[in-house]
């Protein structure tokens, strides 16, 4: 009999681990590598979401090597569309968003994450989620507060969820836990994965 490879998913006290290997690897690529795969991943999005180009779109201001959509966002500014950052009010709690534009003030969150301090709160239609890794079925791993799978647990109508992130983020299974919210579609510098329909 022939082995099959397998690799079982991580129990839940390894998401960790898988977490920071994969933050880790991520961290490694050099400046010019995440400029040019941010710009793959913008143009993916701008080619493949034409309908998002009107709509209240969060984001995320990208640290630690995280792809940089600030330039679609401006872009979707100029044509109408509005963005809007994730304001940590309280941990265990569901995010809030704040508007963005060039213009916005930012300081840093608890985390060191710069975040609006003015300007109106939005509720998004559409969620650009960083992923530190993400699998087979669109379950996505952040950075381990669990804010998304409360935000988009709590917005109804929820938010279209697309995934942003490279393709060294891609494992087979997380070992999605019941409070994981699956994406909708994932953009990487390779293109897009429809999860659902
Ligand atoms: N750029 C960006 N902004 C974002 C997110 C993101 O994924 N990317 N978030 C996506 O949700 C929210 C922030 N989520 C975060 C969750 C945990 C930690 C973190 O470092 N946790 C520490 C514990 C720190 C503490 O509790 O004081 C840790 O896990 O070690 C940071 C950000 C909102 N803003
Ligand atoms: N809807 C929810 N209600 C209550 N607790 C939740 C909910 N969603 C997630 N949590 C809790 O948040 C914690 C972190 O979850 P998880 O590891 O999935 O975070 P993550 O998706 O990696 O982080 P993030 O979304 O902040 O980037 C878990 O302990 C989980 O119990």
């Amino acid at each position: 009999m022939t082995a099959i490879p397998f690799t079982p998913p991580p129990a839940p006290e390894n998401r960790n681990v898988l977490r920071q290997r994969l933050i880790a690897a991520r961290r490694g690529l050099s400046a010019e590598a995440v400029a040019l795969l941010s710009e793959a991943i913008c143009g993916h999005l701008m080619a493949g979401f034409p309908e998002l180009e009107g709509k209240v779109v969060g984001f995320c201001w990208p640290v630690q090597n995280e792809p940089d959509l600030r330039p679609l966002l401006l872009e979707w500014q100029s044509r109408g569309g509005r963005s809007a950052l994730p304001v940590v009010t309280v941990p265990n709690a569901p995010l809030a968003f704040r508007e963005w534009r060039e213009a916005t003030p930012l300081a840093p969150d608890r985390y060191g994450i710069p975040t609006p301090t003015e300007g109106p709160w939005l509720v998004p239609q559409v969620l650009l989620l960083p992923v530190n890794g993400v699998d087979r079925l669109g379950y996505r791993l952040g950075y381990g507060g669990g804010f998304f799978d409360r935000t988009l647990a709590s917005l109804d109508p929820r938010p279209l969820a697309i995934g942003v992130g490279y393709e060294l983020a891609r494992v087979a299974d997380i070992g999605p836990e019941p409070h994981d919210e699956p994406l909708d579609a994932l953009v990487t510098e390779a293109g897009i994965t429809r999860f659902r329909p």
